[in-house]
C-alpha cells in the first residue's frame, strides 16, 4: 500500500495566479509565487501579507472538489503563469475560519485552488481530509433545540440561515426540535432524549434557554447516576454531553462571557471545531428542597427587582431590561438580611486582581488538575470543618453573586470581571444601602473601565458556598445557622428580640437566578467546579499570528 505523504508542495493556482501550496505539520499555507519573488514577506496566520497565507488544519472547516465554472478567460496575466488555464480545471475549495479583528468574531472564508491533473486535486483534499478526520473532538451528530420566542423572536431565522448551513458543510448532522412551551427542552433532555445517540446538545435562545438545557442535561446525569439531587451534600456528576450556546436572546450573557461576543456564526463555529470550555454549576436549595441550578448570575435586590419587572414587559424584547432597570433604579429599594459564606481559601485568585479568565486561564487549568478525585474529598461537611464561616447582617441594595464575569454587550466587562469559568468559586458581591448617586456611580461603573468593587459600599468575597436569609425568616434559621457557634447563636437572638419589639414587616426582594425567578428567598449556596463543557474555548487574547514556515509568532 503506498504510504501518504506527511507534506504535500505544490504549485497551485488561486485566483489565476500561482501559489506555492503546502500541507505540513497540520498547516496548510499557501504563498503568492510571483509576490513572494519580490518581497520577503511574512505570512500572518489565517489572513494575508505579503500574498502569504496560512490556517491550522484545525481551523479548516471543511474541504470540497469544485467544478470549474471559470476556465478560460484569459489575461494578460496568465503569460506568466506555468501552466495554461485550460490546464487548471480540477478545482478544490477549501472552507476555513477567519479572525475579525473587532469582537472575537469569527467568519467562515474560503479558498479556492486550481490542478493542472485531477490526480493531484484528489491528492489533496485526500490528505486534508485525512488530516479532518484526526481531529476527534469535533461533533458529529448534535441535537439542537431552538426557542422560537427568545430575544427578538428571531432564534429559528438565526439557526436556519446562520448556522444550520455550516452544520451541513461540517457534514454534522442534526434532529432539530423546535421548542412549543417553556421547559419542553428541559424535559425532553430528562426523560426522553436518546443521549446516546448524540455527541452534544446546541441551544438556540438566550440565557433562560441555556439554563432550561443545562438543568435537563444535569438532572438527567445524576438520575442516570442514581444522585440525589436534592441533597446539598452530594457531589454531582459532570455531564459527558457538550452544550453549544448559539446566542438568539435578550442578555446572552452565558456566550458572551465564554466566547467573547453574541454572534451565531462565530458560536456555530466553535462547535464545528469541537471547543472545549468547562464551567462551574452553582446548585440552590432551600433547606432539603433543590430549588435551580445557576451558572452566571444570582442576584437578590437590584437584579432581582429588574427581573420580576420585566417579565411584565416580556412582549418589549430585550428592551425591557433597560426600562425595569430604570424604574428598579428609581425605586431604590434596600433589604436587610444576613449572608454568610464560605471563603475560597485555596484559590489562586481574587475578585479585584484583574486577572481576566482567558482561553486557557492557568487558574481554571490549576483548579481541574487540584480537583478531588475521591468523593469524600470533596464532601460539603469536610469543607465546614476545616474552614470557618464568615457572617455578615446588613441592609443590602443587592446581592450577587457571579459565577462567571456575567460580561454581556450591556456590560462588557461583566459584574465581576476578574471571576472565572471554572475555579469551583462564585464571586460574592454585596452592595450596601447607599445613596441613589453612590449607586448609579456603581452600576455605570459596570459599562466602563473604572473598578466598580472601589466603592465604600461595596465588598466583594471569592467564594465556595454561601447562605441568604432575609430579615424576617432569621428566626427561623437559627437553628440552621447554630453549627456557626455560639457567637453567630448570640447575634440572632438579638436580632429577633429587634424584630419582634418593632413588629415591622420588612420588605422582600426575589432571587434572579440566570434570569428565572426563584420561589424562596432563603437559599443555601454552594459551587460545583467544572460540572458541565461547553462548545466554547473562553474569550482569546489577541489573534495569534504566526509565520507558517518557521511556526513562530511573529
Ligand atoms: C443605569 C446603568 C445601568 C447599567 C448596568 C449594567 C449592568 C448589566 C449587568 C448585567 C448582568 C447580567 C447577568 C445576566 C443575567 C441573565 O441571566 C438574565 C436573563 O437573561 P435572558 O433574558 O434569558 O437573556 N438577564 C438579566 C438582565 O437579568
Ligand atoms: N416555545 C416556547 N414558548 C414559550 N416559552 C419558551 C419556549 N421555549 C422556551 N421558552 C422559555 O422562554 C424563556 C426565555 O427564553 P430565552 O431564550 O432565554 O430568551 P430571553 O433571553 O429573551 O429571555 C426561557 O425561560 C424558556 O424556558
Ligand atoms: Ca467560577
Amino acid at each position: 500500500m503506498e504510504k501518504q505523504p506527511r507534506l504535500l508542495c505544490s504549485e497551485l493556482c488561486v485566483q489565476r495566479r500561482p501559489y506555492e501550496v503546502t500541507l505540513n505539520c497540520a498547516i496548510l499555507a499557501w504563498k503568492d509565487v510571483q509576490i513572494g519573488q519580490k518581497h520577503t514577506g511574512r505570512a500572518i496566520y489565517g489572513t494575508v501579507k505579503a500574498g502569504s497565507h496560512c490556517v491550522h488544519v484545525c481551523e479548516i472547516i471543511a474541504v470540497q472538489e469544485m467544478e470549474d465554472d471559470s476556465p478560460s478567460k484569459d489575461t494578460g496575466k496568465w503569460q506568466k503563469v506555468p501552466q495554461s488555464p485550460v490546464d487548471c480545471q480540477h478545482t478544490f475549495t477549501v472552507f476555513y475560519i477567519e479572525r475579525r479583528t473587532r469582537q472575537h468574531c469569527w467568519r467562515c472564508s474560503n479558498v479556492t485552488f486550481h490542478c493542472p491533473e485531477q490526480s493531484l486535486c484528489l491528492l489533496w483534499v485526500q490528505t486534508i481530509r485525512e488530516q479532518l478526520g484526526l481531529l476527534t473532538n469535533r461533533p458529529k451528530r448534535l441535537l439542537v433545540y431552538i426557542n422560537p420566542y427568545g430575544g427578538k423572536q428571531r432564534g429559528k431565522q438565526i439557526y436556519d440561515h446562520k448556522v444550520a448551513p455550516i452544520f451541513s458543510q461540517a457534514t454534522i448532522s442534526t434532529d432539530v426540535i423546535v421548542t412549543e412551551r417553556a421547559n419542553h427542552a428541559r424535559d425532553h433532555l430528562k426523560t426522553e432524549a436518546d443521549l446516546k445517540k448524540y455527541d452534544g446538545v446546541v441551544c438556540v435562545g438566550g440565557d433562560g434557554m441555556f439554563s432550561e438545557i443545562m438543568h435537563g442535561l444535569v438532572s438527567r446525569m445524576q438520575q442516570d447516576a442514581g444522585v440525589d439531587e436534592s441533597s446539598m451534600e452530594e457531589t454531582l456528576v459532570p455531564c459527558g454531553l457538550r452544550i453549544g450556546i448559539i446566542p438568539a436572546g435578550s442578555t446572552d450573557c452565558v456566550c458572551y462571557a465564554t466566547v467573547g461576543s453574541n454572534d451565531p456564526v462565530t458560536s456555530a463555529l466553535h462547535i464545528v471545531v469541537g471547543d472545549s470550555q468547562p464551567m462551574d454549576i452553582c446548585s440552590v436549595h432551600n433547606e432539603d428542597s433543590f430549588l435551580r441550578y445557576s451558572v452566571s448570575l444570582l442576584g437578590y435586590g437590584f437584579y432581582g427587582d429588574v427581573l420580576a419587572d420585566s417579565e411584565r414587559k416580556r412582549w418589549m424584547g430585550p428592551a425591557r431590561y433597560d426600562i425595569s432597570g430604570v424604574k428598579t433604579f428609581l425605586s431604590h429599594r434596600y433589604y436587610e438580611g444576613t449572608v454568610s459564606f464560605l471563603p475560597a481559601e485555596g484559590s489562586l485568585g481574587t475578585p479585584r486582581d484583574k486577572m481576566q479568565c482567558l482561553s486557557g486561564c492557568s487558574i481554571c487549568r490549576q483548579t481541574s488538575s487540584d480537583r478531588p478525585v475521591s468523593k469524600d474529598e470533596d464532601s460539603v461537611s469536610d469543607a465546614e470543618s476545616r474552614d470557618t464561616w464568615t457572617v455578615i447582617r446588613g441592609k443590602f441594595l443587592a446581592i450577587n453573586a457571579a459565577s462567571m464575569s456575567c460580561a454581556c454587550p450591556r456590560s462588557p466587562k461583566g459584574l465581576s470581571p476578574s471571576a472565572h469559568l471554572a475555579d469551583g468559586t462564585t464571586d460574592l458581591i454585596l452592595v450596601r444601602k447607599c445613596s441613589r448617586i453612590d449607586f448609579l456611580r456603581h452600576l455605570l461603573r459596570h459599562t466602563n473601565k473604572d473598578d466598580q468593587f472601589d466603592h465604600s459600599f461595596v465588598e466583594v468575597y471569592r467564594v465556595k458556598q454561601f447562605r441568604f436569609t432575609p430579615r424576617h425568616q432569621e428566626c427561623d434559621s437559627e437553628v440552621d445557622l447554630r453549627e456557626n457557634g455560639a457567637g453567630g447563636k448570640r447575634f440572632l437572638s438579638q436580632i429577633c428580640r429587634e424584630h419582634r419589639a418593632c413588629g415591622c414587616m420588612p420588605s422582600q426582594s426575589n432571587w434572579n437566578c440566570d434570569g428565572e425567578i426563584l420561589p424562596h428567598t432563603a437559599i443555601q449556596v454552594r459551587v460545583h467546579c467544572q460540572l458541565i463543557t461547553l462548545f466554547a474555548r473562553g474569550i482569546e487574547e489577541q489573534p495569534v499570528f504566526e509565520d507558517p514556515y518557521t511556526h513562530c509568532a511573529i
